[in-house]
């Protein structure tokens, strides 16, 4: 439980007096709903579960309408992708509601369904063909590559607004960058940067479709698009060194052994016997598990489960684990790398399962696992790793391996705690 004095103390300011005359003049600008209306009619989604089938199989005769190669398709620039989003929580008191947490702070949550939908949408504006009345393109989120926080208190009373375009791309994939800030003190300040790849498939979803190339117009944009070159010869590096496919490097291997050698007992002289060091868990008693089933309420344009989703309820489980590790209430610092491995389907068993596997002073490494488990086959299979990184007030216990499972996702936190906070 968390005491009223704590609470008292982890209260935002009353934010009313920082955004007091908020109601900042959108005038056309659209807002979250308008982005969600504007993708289902790009892609003419069902307003109805009961209309999904006619709804899927309209699109597949769309198949004819992809571009043989990229070269076939014309050049768009920036520009033609860029987007201004606006969130109206300062004047909209009804939206509210749907952001708000207990502690009068947003549901970070939420803001992870808004990124979501509006890099959709900067996906289909860069691939926009006006000969066509619907995009033949289902385009799905394959990475969220990462989000900075660049203030850890959201306002639930102040306006926010997004903004983003395409930045990068590559033959059927789509890198679509982002920041959010919020209307406080009669200016928007910066909240947060974000980065998701985008993946172009054909109208039902079975294989990748050509995007069109990206000219960069001046300078900073030429920066943009090499940055986003660079961050592709990244991630493959990063997934080529994936702890699940080759061994830990030199350093990485004495830190597990000493980690193992602080927790033998002196006493036994046994490699079985093992005790816990002070200030510490043991990660077996870090974890916190969840199950969705996958109504069809949930499901996105085309008609699997919302990316956006399975995101909010990733984070939720990580936040609720974090909390619970760290006896207080924590903030986040960055999310990164959350894979998109496999869609889920409606009507599936999810299983959520979050682990602290690394922390360090104040900070707090959590992974979210997800996976479908289908009860007549009783088969698992993993759909989406999630990693999200908090920080307390105050330092935290050390989180401890014990087995070698445990101990490389205690090396895969704490790389990715490096890549975030010591970047
Ligand atoms: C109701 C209102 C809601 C409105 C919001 C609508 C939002 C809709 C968006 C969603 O909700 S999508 C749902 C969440 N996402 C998914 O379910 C995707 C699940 N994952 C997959 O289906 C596949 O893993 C994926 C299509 C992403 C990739 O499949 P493959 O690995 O077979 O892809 P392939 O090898 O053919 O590579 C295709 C491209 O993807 C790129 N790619 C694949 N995995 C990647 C990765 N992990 N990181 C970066 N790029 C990646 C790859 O480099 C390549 O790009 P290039 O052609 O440009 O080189």
């Amino acid at each position: 439980m968390l005491s009223a004095r704590f609470l008292l103390l982890r209260l935002p300011l009353t934010s009313r007096s920082l955004c007091s005359g908020v109601a900042a003049k959108h005038g056309k600008t659209p807002t979250m709903a308008d982005v969600r209306d504007k993708l289902r009619e790009i892609v003419g989604a069902s307003t109805n579960w009961s209309d999904h089938q006619q709804a899927m199989a309209e699109r597949a005769s769309l198949s004819s309408m992809l571009a043989k190669s990229q070269s076939n398709l014309p050049g768009k620039t920036m520009k033609d992708s860029r987007q201004e989003v606006h969130l109206p929580l300062g004047s909209e008191p009804q939206l509210r509601e749907k952001y708000l947490t207990f502690h009068n702070t947003v549901r970070f949550g939420r803001i992870l369904e808004d990124l979501d939908s509006l890099a959709v949408l900067i996906s289909y504006s860069h691939t926009y063909n006006p000969a066509l009345k619907r995009s033949p393109l289902s385009i799905v989120t394959a990475l969220v590559d990462k989000i900075d926080m660049r203030q850890h208190i959201i306002y639930p009373d102040c306006d926010i607004k997004f903004t983003g375009h395409v930045s990068w791309v590559g033959k059927t994939s789509i890198e679509a960058k982002m920041h959010m800030s919020q209307f406080m003190n009669g200016a928007y300040a910066p909240i947060l940067d974000a980065t998701f790849v985008m993946v172009a498939r054909d109208p039902q979803n079975k294989r990748a479709a050509f995007v069109n190339p990206l000219i960069p117009e001046g300078p900073e944009e030429e920066k943009l698009l090499q940055e986003g070159e660079a961050n592709k010869v990244r991630r493959v590096e990063l997934s080529t060194a994936s702890l699940l496919k080759v061994a830990p490097t030199d350093e990485e291997r004495k830190i597990v052994h000493s980690l193992f050698l602080n927790t033998l007992d002196t006493n036994t002289v046994s490699f079985r016997s093992r005790l816990l060091p002070p200030n510490s868990v043991w990660m077996e008693d870090a974890k916190l598990k969840g199950l969705e089933i996958c109504h069809p309420q949930e499901r996105n344009i085309f008609n699997r489960i919302f990316g956006g989703f399975l995101m909010r309820k990733a984070y939720e489980l990580g936040w609720a684990n974090a909390c619970s590790y760290a006896g207080r209430r924590p903030t986040l610092v960055a999310v990164d790398d959350i894979l998109f491995q496999k869609p889920v389907e409606i009507g599936s068993l999810l299983l959520l399962s979050s682990q602290v596997c690394y922390t360090q002073d104040q900070y707090i490494q959590v992974r979210v696992h997800s996976e479908v488990f289908d009860p007549l086959t009783r088969q698992h299979s993993t759909t989406n790793i999630f990693h999200y990184t908090f920080a307390s007030d105050a330092d935290v216990p050390n989180i401890v391996p014990k087995t070698y499972g445990e101990s490389m996702l205690y090396l895969d936190g704490k790389r990715h705690l490096n890549q975030t906070v010591h970047p």
